[in-house]
C-alpha cells in the first residue's frame, strides 16, 4: 500500500499572518467548512492566546466542523497551552500544536534561552499538552538552521514526553531541496522514538522554494505537509496546498505516495480564500492562476485542440473547473480562430477564413485580447463585406465647462457629401445629433461603454453602443485612442447597420 500524506491546513493561523490580512470568526468558519469538504486532515483553526476574537473562532471551529483533526497553536508556555486547550474543548479530534525555537539565533537573540532551557521548556509544554488532549504537536521553529545533534535530542524529549507529531519548520525559506531532504533523512535515522509519531514539514517561500522543499521531504520520510492555499502565509507565504496536493496527484507515479484531498475542490476553494482575505491570485499562479489551464499561442491551441495531453498535464475538471480555456491574442494560430468562428456558428470558405485571419492578427496587435464581439465584427466587416451606406470623413467638435458642446461632422451617404453641425449635452451628444441630421435618420441610443483595449496613455478605446430604431436594436462598435473618434465610429457603425437588408447585409438585431 502506498503511504498516506497527511495535508494540514494553515490558511486560518499561518496564511493569517499575511500581512493585511484579518479574520473574523464568520470568515474563519466559512473557510473551514470549505476545507472540510476539501477534505484536509488537519485544519490549524488559529492561535487561541493571539486575541479573543481568534480564541472564538478555533472554538467555532471545533464545535461546528466535524472530520478533520482541529489544532490550535501555543507558544511553549503554559498559559497559550491552556487556552488553545479551552478553545478546542468541543472538538471531536483536537491537537495542540507547540513550538519552541531551537536554532542558535533564535535561542540567543529572541528567547535569550540555553539549549537545555529550550528543551526543558519544551518537554514540560508538551507534557502539559498532553494533560489536555492524546494528540499533540511539536515544533522545532527554525529547525532548517539548527543543530542537528540539538534538533534531535529536542525531537527525542518531546516524543518521549507525550507527542505525537514532530513538526520540521523551514520557518524562514532558507533551506534547498537537497539539503531539507537530508535533514528529514538524519532526523528520522538519529530519533530512536521517531517511528512512534507522525514527521511533518512546514516549509516558507522566502526563496520561492517551499514547495519543493515539502516535496523533497515526502521522499525521505515525511507524512504530513504543512500548507497554506494559495501559498498564504507571513512574508513570502507558506507552501502552496494546491501546489503540493496536485504535484502529489499527478505525479503519483514518481512520489509513490497518496493523499486524501477530494481535488475537484480545490479550485473553488481557493476563490473562496482569496475574495474573503482579499488577497489576489496572480494569473500565472500554478494550478489555481487564471491562466493555468489557459492557451495562447497557435502551436499549443493546435496540439491541444489535436489532443489535449501535448500541453495539459492535468485536467481542468480535476481541480473543479469545467474546461480548459483557448485565449485568442496575437500569438494565436488558425485552427484556434477557426475552431472559435466554428463555435460562433460561422462556416466560412478557406479564403474567407484566411482573409478573415489576416484581419485579427492585425486587430490582435493592437488589442490585448480578442473577444467574441471582435470576431463577429471582422466577419460582418471583412468577410461578409456589408456596404457602407454611411462613411464618416471628418469631425470637429468643440466642447468645455462652460461652453456648450459643439459637433460638426463630414459624411458620405450613398456618395452623397453632406456636412452638418449641432449643438448637445457634451461632445458625444453633439456628433450624435449632427451625425443624426447628416443622414437624415432619427435613432434612438440605449447604450453606450467605453473601454481601453490596450495599455498606456495612448490607450486604445473600445466605444459600443447600442441603438434603437423602428423597434429594433443594432449594436455598432468603435476602436481608436481618441474616445471621441471611436464614439463616432461606433455610431456610424450602427447607423450603417440600420440600412443593411437582405442576405449578407441583413442587419444583425442584438438584445
Ligand atoms: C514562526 C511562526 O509563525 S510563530 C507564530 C507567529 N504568530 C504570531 O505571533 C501571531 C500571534 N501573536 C500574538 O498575538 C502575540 O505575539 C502574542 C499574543 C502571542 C504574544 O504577545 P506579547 O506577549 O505582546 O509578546 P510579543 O509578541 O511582543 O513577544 C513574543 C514573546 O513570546 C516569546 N516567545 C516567542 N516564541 C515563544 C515560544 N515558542 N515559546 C515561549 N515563548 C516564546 C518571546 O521571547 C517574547 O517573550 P517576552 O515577551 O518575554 O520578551
Ligand atoms: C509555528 C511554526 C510551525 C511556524 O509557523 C514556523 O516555524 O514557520
Amino acid at each position: 500500500m502506498p503511504k498516506k500524506i497527511e495535508i494540514f491546513d494553515t490558511t486560518l493561523r499561518d496564511g493569517e499572518q499575511t500581512p493585511g490580512i484579518s479574520l473574523n470568526v464568520k470568515e474563519k468558519l466559512e473557510i473551514a467548512r470549505q476545507l472540510e469538504k476539501l477534505s484536509v486532515d488537519v485544519i490549524e483553526a488559529g492561535f487561541p492566546i493571539a486575541s479573543n476574537g481568534d480564541f472564538n473562532a478555533v472554538k467555532a471551529i471545533a464545535e461546528n466542523v466535524k472530520g478533520p483533526v482541529i489544532t490550535g497553536l501555543a507558544r511553549a508556555n503554559f498559559k497559550d497551552i491552556d487556552r488553545a486547550a479551552e478553545a478546542l474543548k468541543a472538538a471531536e479530534r483536537p491537537r495542540i500544536h507547540t513550538f519552541i525555537a531551537s536554532s542558535p539565533i533564535h535561542m540567543k537573540y529572541k528567547l535569550k534561552m540555553t539549549e537545555e532551557q529550550v528543551l526543558e521548556a519544551a518537554v514540560a509544554a508538551v507534557k502539559r499538552a498532553k494533560s489536555f488532549v492524546e494528540d499533540v504537536e511539536f515544533s522545532a521553529e527554525d529547525a532548517s538552521r539548527s543543530d542537528v545533534e540539538f534538533l534531535c535530542r529536542l525531537f527525542s524529549a518531546a516524543i518521549k514526553a507525550g507527542a505525537t507529531v514532530i513538526n520540521i519548520p523551514d520557518t524562514v525559506g532558507y533551506t534547498t531541496p537537497g539539503e531539507f531532504g537530508q535533514l528529514i533523512k538524519t532526523i528520522i535515522e538519529k530519533v530512536p522514538e521517531i517511528d512512534k509519531v507522525k514527521v511533518s514539514v512546514h516549509c516558507h517561500d522566502d526563496l520561492g522554494m517551499a514547495v519543493a522543499n515539502s516535496l523533497e521531504a515526502v521522499i525521505y520520510g515525511a507524512t504530513q505537509v504543512e500548507c497554506a492555499v494559495n501559498g498564504l502565509g507571513e512574508r513570502a507565504g507558506n507552501a502552496a496546498l494546491e501546489e503540493i496536493v496536485m504535484a502529489l496527484d499527478t505525479r503519483k507515479d514518481f512520489y509513490q505516495v497518496e493523499h486524501g484531498i477530494n481535488t475537484k475542490q480545490i479550485y473553488r476553494t481557493s476563490k473562496m480564500v482569496s475574495t474573503i482575505t482579499g488577497i489576489f491570485i496572480q494569473p500565472n499562479k500554478a494550478i489555481v492562476g487564471a491562466n493555468a489551464f489557459a492557451h495562447e499561442s497557435g502551436i499549443h491551441q493546435h496540439g491541444v485542440l489535436t489532443e489535449k495531453s501535448t500541453y495539459e498535464i492535468m485536467t481542468p475538471q480535476s481541480i473543479g473547473l469545467t474546461t480548459n480555456t483557448l485565449v485568442l491574442g496575437k500569438h494565436s494560430g488558425r485552427h484556434a480562430f477557426a475552431e472559435r468562428l466554428k463555435e460562433m456558428g460561422y462556416e466560412l470558405s478557406q479564403d474567407e477564413l484566411n482573409k478573415a485571419f489576416e484581419r485579427f492578427k492585425d486587430l490582435a496587435d493592437r488589442k490585448k485580447e480578442i473577444s467574441d464581439l471582435d470576431i463577429e465584427a471582422i466577419v460582418e466587416d471583412q468577410v461578409m463585406k456589408l456596404p457602407q451606406h454611411i462613411e464618416l470623413e471628418c469631425f470637429q467638435v468643440s466642447t468645455g465647462n462652460k461652453a456648450i458642446a459643439t459637433a460638426t461632422v463630414r459624411v458620405n451617404v450613398n456618395g452623397k457629401v453632406i456636412e452638418e453641425a449641432s449643438t448637445g449635452d457634451g461632445p458625444i451628444d453633439a456628433i450624435y445629433k449632427a451625425l443624426e441630421r447628416a443622414c437624415n435618420m432619427n435613432c434612438k441610443l440605449v447604450d453606450y461603454s467605453i473601454r481601453s483595449v490596450t495599455a498606456g496613455k495612448d490607450a486604445l478605446g473600445e466605444v459600443t453602443v447600442r441603438v434603437e430604431k423602428d423597434g429594433r436594436t443594432f449594436l455598432g462598435r468603435g476602436l481608436s485612442i481618441d474616445i471621441i473618434e471611436a464614439s463616432a465610429m461606433a455610431y456610424t457603425n450602427a447607423m450603417n447597420k440600420t440600412m443593411w437588408n437582405n442576405g449578407y447585409s441583413k442587419p444583425r438585431e442584438v438584445d
